[in-house]
């Protein structure tokens, strides 16, 4: 079985070359939910930036909270999306005005009643990327857990939905991810932004999970809800092995 490697080294200022794996290529998806702190940072190392439908009402108002000494029109004109998909019935009309005079792709799928705005601009990302080896595709998406339980939820559903993409939850407290059960995992920590507590969570029951590198490790241990999952786990080292034959959610506290 093929090992898949994970790293949250977008979580640094620089992305420090890796001779193993070429750089990936990141995109960026805003919700409609708190800006976390470091969405500046994100912005940054993406190469592609959606706003599903309202998480553009997000970049608009807090962007600049983020940049106190500047002037707001500055920072919102710096921090333009290059795409607002969604349903667009949580924009507002003068930031939709905003985005679409500076020249942003405003791609209204009112029709679709059956996906959330997050699956929308994920196929986007997927479709808009053919030449892309999606190995090295790299997909963070801003301010998904926490809010509205069905949202949160809807959430962690994408990551199941496109499982052969690499799609990482960012919020100020954790980063969450899925770990396909078709490959062994690597998981580099960031030990200067992530961690120590992390939890592993079947999707949705494992019969078989056998980890290294965390303090409660698991040895073929069948997990489901209802029974043993494993949360508040501390992770011991930098790096971590998963192997399961299921699909397990892997989260990280940010610090
Ligand atoms: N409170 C929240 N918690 C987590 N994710 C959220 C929350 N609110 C919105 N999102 C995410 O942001 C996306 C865009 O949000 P938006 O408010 O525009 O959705 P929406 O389609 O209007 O939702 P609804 O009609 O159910 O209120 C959603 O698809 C969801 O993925
Ligand atoms: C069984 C079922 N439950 C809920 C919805 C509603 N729904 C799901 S995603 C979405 C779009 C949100 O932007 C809406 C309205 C549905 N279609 N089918």
């Amino acid at each position: 079985m093929e090992v898949m490697s994970h790293s949250s080294a977008f979580l640094l200022p620089t992305i420090p070359a890796d001779h193993r794996h070429p750089q990936p290529y990141y995109a960026l998806v805003v919700l409609n939910q708190n800006l976390p702190r470091f969405t500046p940072l994100l912005w940054n190392h993406a190469q592609l930036r959606l706003c599903a439908d309202g998480g553009a009402n997000r970049v608009y108002d807090e962007m600049p909270l983020l940049f106190p000494q500047e002037d707001p029109s500055h920072v919102r004109t710096r921090y333009k999306p290059d795409v607002i998909k969604g349903d667009m019935d949580s924009i507002r009309t003068e930031v939709l005005d905003f985005y679409a005079n500076l020249g942003t792709k405003i791609l209204d799928e009112s029709q679709d009643q059956d996906t959330t705005d997050l699956h929308k601009c994920v196929a986007y990302i997927r479709d808009f990327t053919p030449n892309l080896d999606k190995s090295n595709l790299c997909i963070l998406v801003a301010g998904a857990l926490g809010g509205r339980f069905d949202h949160t939820i809807g959430n962690l559903n994408v990551l199941c939905v496109f499982s052969n993409l690499r799609i990482i939850l960012i919020t100020d407290e954790s980063l969450v991810r899925l770990l396909p059960r078709t490959h062994r995992h690597e998981i580099h920590i960031q030990s200067s932004v992530e961690g120590p507590h992390c939890g592993l969570i079947p999707f949705p029951l494992s019969k078989s999970t056998t980890t290294t590198g965390l303090e409660w490790d698991l040895t073929n241990t069948e997990m489901r809800f209802g029974g043993l999952i494993s949360t508040s786990n501390v992770v011991k080292g930098e790096k971590i092995t998963v192997e399961s034959d299921a699909d397990l959610i892997w989260t990280t506290s940010v610090k």
